[in-house]
Parts: C-alpha cells; structure tokens; sequence
C-alpha cells in the first residue's frame, strides 16, 4: 500500500487484497533458461466494463459482477466530445461504490480530464486511467492523480504510437492499449494492436517497472489469446461476459483459464 492512499483506498486495499498485483505472483523454473532460474508468471486479472449493465439497477449489477469473482469493476466515463457518446458522472459511480468489494477503475474518455480527477477520485475510484491523446501535459495529470490518492493509468487509442507513454513510465501504474476505437461497446477486435502491446511489455520490463498492461475492447474466450501472449495482463470484458450464456461467473472463469494459457 502507497504512502499516498486515502481511508478508502486502504479499505478497498483490504478488500482486495487476493487480486493485488504483488501478492499472486507465482514463482516457477523456467526449464528454456540455462541454469534454470526463477521466473514471473503473472496472474490475469479480469475486469468487467459496466456499459452493458442495466443502468436501473447498478447497485445490483455491481453487487453481481463481484460475486462473478471480478478483479475489479471498470467505469467507461464518456464526455460526448472526446467520444460520441456520454455516460457516467462521478455521482453515479459513488452511488455504487458502496455496492461493491472490489476496486473501481475510471476510464475517462474525456478532452478535459484534468479537471475531474478529484471527482472521481471522490467517487471510490482507485484507478483513474486519462487518455495520452487529451493530456496536454500528460507527466503532470497522472503525478496529479496519485497525489489525489489514486493508481494512474495511461490509456492509448489503437492509432497511437507506444513511445508517448516512453517517458512518463516512473508517474503510472497502468498502461491501456485499447483494441477498439473508443466509445462503444460490442465492437470487433482489432488484432493490429497487438505488435505494440508487445512493445509496450519490453518497455515495461526494460525499465523494471510494475506497471500493468491492459487491453480494453471486442475481448473474447478467442481473441483474449492474442492480447495475452502479445503481453497483456489485465482483459476489460464488456459486451462478450454479459452475453455468456452460463452467466458472468462461468465467463470470468473462462477468460481466466483462456488468458492463462497465453500469458507470457
Ligand atoms: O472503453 C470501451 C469502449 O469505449 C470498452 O470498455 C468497451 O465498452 C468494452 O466493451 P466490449 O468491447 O467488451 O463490448
């Protein structure tokens, strides 16, 4: 736990402790490497986006995804502008906050996200994620999140380049490849990204980092193998889990057994 954590973030902590990101990872020999030595396997964490959720009911809808055995609960914050589409305002988020015992991740799909940090972060989100391609001043926003007491991420459109993240690796926690353009849910994959996903994961390790790769979009039992082996480690799922016909908690499952077939 950071020296900057809020009361609620230390909760949220505890609540979560099973899925942190130092606690599951598993040492094996690695029996390609001569001598044999010990090797990082990472832990996929699985987390739904709540866009497919019925909306009159999100109190609900939260208290099942946790019980489906998510990681943690990714809120896709649309501002009409950046995206065309709108969806959640902070108040919202803090009305389900209470709902649920697993942390909240913020998308924040937003041209001015500077601005909304501290509503968010007010909100019960432990991860707020702006995009590199609506931040000015990209170094300073994700300091700006952690010093409000949150994980920082940097998400990236599937058009944009691995080296805008290059220099801001030491202010954040997370790094998002998107695998759709933005703004909606249930759209195809896009299995071009994933050569930068790869990159994205050397840039990672080169710089010793522990920084999580997510990839958010048209993720599938299928398409989760691409992402997993290019070097992802935590998979957003939203259109695909809320359609499994033996319910979320099978879907989770799935996604977990797929994704760590492929994990590198
Ligand atoms: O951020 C976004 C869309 O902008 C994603 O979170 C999607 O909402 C994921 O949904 P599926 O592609 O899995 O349906």
């Amino acid at each position: 736990m950071s020296a900057r954590s809020t009361p609620r973030d230390r909760m949220a902590d505890v609540g979560s402790l099973l899925h942190s990101r130092e606690a599951p990872l598993m040492i094996v020999l690695d029996s390609r490497s001569q001598p044999a030595g010990p090797v990082r396997v990472r832990q996929p964490l699985i987390v739904p986006s709540v866009l497919p959720a019925d909306f009159a009911r999100i109190g609900k809808e939260v208290r099942e995804l946790c019980e489906a055995g998510v990681d943690r609960i990714q809120w896709d914050v649309m501002d009409g502008v950046f995206v065309p589409n709108l969806t959640f305002g902070p108040d919202v988020i803090a009305a389900a906050r209470p709902h649920s015992s697993v942390g909240f991740e913020a998308h924040l799909m937003v041209v001015n996200p500077d601005e909304l940090l501290p509503r968010y972060a007010d909100a019960g989100c432990d991860l707020i994620i702006v995009h590199a391609e609506a931040c000015t001043h990209l170094h300073r926003t994700l300091h700006r999140i952690r010093e409000l007491g949150a994980r920082s991420g940097v998400a990236v459109n599937p058009h944009t380049g691995p080296e805008v993240v290059q220099h801001v690796l030491e202010e954040t926690d997370l790094i998002l490849a998107m695998t759709v353009n933005p703004g909606f849910g249930g759209q195809a994959y896009i299995a071009a990204v994933e050569p930068k996903i790869a990159r994205l994961r050397r840039m990672i390790e080169e710089a010793g980092l522990d920084i999580e790769l997510e990839v958010d979009g048209g993720i599938t039992e299928h398409t989760i193998h691409g992402a997993a082996a290019a070097g992802a480690d935590v998979f957003i799922s939203g259109s695909w889990m809320y359609a499994y016909p033996e319910g979320k908690a099978a879907a989770v499952a799935r996604l977990r057994a797929a994704a760590a077939e492929s994990i590198r």
